[in-house]
């Protein structure tokens, strides 16, 4: 029988994502104790937060992948580096993010995933971490990781996301969504019913997956402590009236202009008010109908990384939906970690009638925009 075409790196990535998965809701319920907030949470130079659990899920990624396929040849790009974590002043969070690792590969064997002999040392971790340095580019494969995507959403006790994707020769092969507050009731996305401790909170927790070109992308629950049995397919949204659809979109305003977005969404004749997410749960939104449109419009000095986006793509297209740059062609993903050439900003549709309508709104209200 012939061997099913990237069977161990789809088995593997959504293993170890459903474990890094593990780490993230246990130090996320951390950082919602009052007593335990500092020394998880750090600024990186652009003020974005960085958590034990960013840096821990790139340990751990890093580290199954190492062992599965070999450190030899291994092209990891990931978004954290070392640099703050080995300065002496971060002993304490370095020991921190030593702790989640080491509890979280403590149960890798229940995920079907190898386990290290005895704990890894601080060395091994900042090693393992440090190797994700690769810069991705035009050839070969390259596994892409964003440890926790919405780091802002996580910190807050809201969404976010695991994202790890795996890229040959600039194609999207694979891309895994680990989404552990993901709701079963679609509300409580954007209105935070599912943060630790909410009354009345519903059960949560799921990993997207999708293999380009299989037409079929996939969810399972997140389950504690292992790896669930089963997986449902995933479909896109069938609603192509603009007066039905949900949109989607970044919660910061620095991240995206939610005054642009607002007059696209008027101008093809969208009535709801957006949800607004963090993460690449947006995605995860389309992928599984929960929503129909999501854009993103940056500003046009900032340049959209590959790991933002590389995993979410390949699942909401193989979910039957579409996902461009403003101008209607294909993310770049061949050009290293940059999107370079993006046209303006990225939209994701449930399908093709509401994606050509929001391309044509585009067209039509660029001039007037200040971008
Ligand atoms: N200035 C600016 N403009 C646009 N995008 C930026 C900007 N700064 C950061 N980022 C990236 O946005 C990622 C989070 O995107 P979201 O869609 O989740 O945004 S939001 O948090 O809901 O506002 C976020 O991912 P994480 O760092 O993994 O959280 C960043 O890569
Ligand atoms: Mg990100
Ligand atoms: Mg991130
Ligand atoms: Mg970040």
């Amino acid at each position: 029988m012939a061997v099913e075409f990237l069977a161990t790196e789809m088995e593997t990535a959504v293993r170890v994502v459903h474990l890094a998965s593990s780490l993230c809701v246990k130090v996320q319920e951390k950082l919602r104790l009052p007593s335990s907030t500092n020394g998880h949470v750090k600024s990186k130079d652009d003020d974005s937060p960085v958590t034990v659990a960013d840096w821990g899920v790139q340990a751990i990624v890093s580290w199954v992948l190492a062992q599965v396929f070999g450190g030899q040849n291994l092209s990891i790009v990931a978004e954290e580096d070392t640099e703050s974590l080995s300065k002496a002043e971060s002993l304490g969070l370095l020991g921190a993010v030593s702790s989640a690792v080491n509890e979280a590969l403590s149960e890798a064997s229940k995920y079907g995933l190898p386990k290290p002999d005895k704990p890894l040392g601080t060395t091994d971790i900042l090693e393992a971490i440090g190797r994700c340095n690769s810069v991705g580019g035009p050839k070969g494969r390259h596994w892409v990781l964003d440890p926790v995507d919405g780091t802002l959403g996580f910190v807050r006790g809201d969404q976010y996301a695991v994202a790890l994707a795996l890229i040959e020769n600039g194609k999207v092969l694979l891309g895994v969504l680990g989404c552990p507050n993901y709701p079963v009731k679609k509300e409580c996305l954007s209105n935070g019913c599912n943060k630790p401790g909410a009354a009345g909170s519903v059960s949560k927790g799921c990993v997207m997956y999708a293999k380009r070109g299989s037409g079929q992308a996939w969810m399972q629950p997140l389950i504690p402590g292992g790896y669930p049995e089963s997986a449902t397919l995933l479909k896109a949204s069938s609603v192509d009236d603009p007066v039905l659809a949900t949109v989607c979109e970044p919660v910061e305003r620095a991240n995206s202009n939610h005054l642009f977005t607002a007059g696209l969404a008027n101008s093809m004749g969208v009535r709801k008010k957006p949800m607004r997410v963090y993460s690449m749960v947006k995605y995860a939104a389309i992928a599984c109908g929960d929503a129909e449109v999501f854009m993103k419009f940056a500003q046009s000095s900032y340049k959209e990384k590959i790991w933002d986006h590389a995993a979410g793509v390949v699942i909401v297209e193989e979910a039957g939906g579409v996902v461009t740059d403003a101008g209607g062609r294909n993310l770049d993903f061949s050009k290293g970690v940059y999107l370079e050439g993006l046209d303006r900003g990225i939209i994701a549709c449930s399908g093709q009638v509401l994606h050509g309508k929001l391309i044509g709104a585009v067209y039509a209200s660029w001039e007037s925009s200040s971008l």
